[in-house]
């Protein structure tokens, strides 16, 4: 069902999401509503190539935002290529963003629908750059593929994940996570939609080329119940659900979102 922004206005907004609306000056903010009807199909855009070798995982670790699972970005292992860029881009980490409910939750939203939740793989040019650090200031310095989630089936390439959470319950909180290949998170279907943008969360640089697929993948109540049960705050603490752990729509300004299908 279509959610209005405005009935998202009573949500409890966590400090971080009291950042400002738009950075002072901000042209190119994320997240923004993509209307499918004003997306122009760009028949030069490549087919996304994704090369992820399961062996870079490294760990996942609650940040107090979010949980990350973070990969070894020190060579050319987990890549991306094609699509809207004109270089590859080396995998980094990827997170969520979910809602208290099933009514909202995804950071995107298409045509002012919002999905349960939404995944971000964050990766970075590191064939411009020589440190993340220096290509989060850098106009073509990230890629960040964004995959929808909906309420549907269990997924079971997730569930391995969602069996990790309950580790790393509180803020700061990190476990070894040896093996797992973020290629099985893809959804099927090879459309997308693509934009300039930026990080959705501070510093919010503007310094992502978003790649947004338009197929969501499907998980399971159990699943989102799962992200739910994080907490923003660490061990000892007064409990606060790690829950709306998305930034508000921004304004599309002077920006066209292109599309890789007809
Ligand atoms: N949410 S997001 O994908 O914009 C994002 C983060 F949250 C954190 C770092 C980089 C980045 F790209
Ligand atoms: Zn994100």
């Amino acid at each position: 069902r279509l959610t209005s922004p405005d009935s998202l206005h009573h949500l409890p907004v966590h400090p971080l999401w009291q950042s400002p609306l738009t950075i002072p000056g901000g042209t190119r903010q994320s997240p923004i509503n993509i209307q499918w009807r004003d997306s122009v199909y760009d028949p030069f855009l490549k087919p996304l190539k994704i090369s992820y070798d399961p062996a870079t995982c490294l760990h996942i670790w609650n940040n107090g935002y979010s949980f990350l699972v973070e990969f070894d970005d020190s060579t050319d292992r987990s890549i991306i290529d094609g699509g809207p860029l004109e270089n590859q881009y080396r995998l980094k980490q990827f997170h969520f963003h979910w809602g208290a409910i099933n009514d909202w939750g995804s950071e995107h939203t298409v045509d002012c629908k919002f999905y349960p939740a939404e995944l971000h793989l964050v990766h970075w040019n590191a064939v411009v750059y020589p440190t993340f650090e220096e290509a989060v200031m850098e106009g073509d310095g990230l890629a960040v593929i964004g995959v929808f989630l909906k309420l549907g089936a269990r997924h079971e390439g997730l569930q391995t994940l969602v069996d990790a959470l309950p580790a790393v319950k509180h803020k700061d909180t990190v476990i070894e996570f040896d093996v797992f290949d973020p290629s099985c998170l893809m959804p099927s279907c090879p459309d997308y939609w693509t934009y300039a943008g930026s990080l959705t969360t501070p510093p919010l640089t503007e310094s992502v080329t978003w790649i947004i697929k338009k197929q969501p993948i499907e998980v399971d109540e159990d699943q989102l119940e799962a992200f739910r049960m994080l907490l923003f705050t660490s061990d000892g603490e007064e409990e606060k659900r790690m829950v709306d752990n998305f930034r508000p729509l921004q304004p599309l300004m002077n920006r066209t979102v292109r599309s890789s299908f007809q």
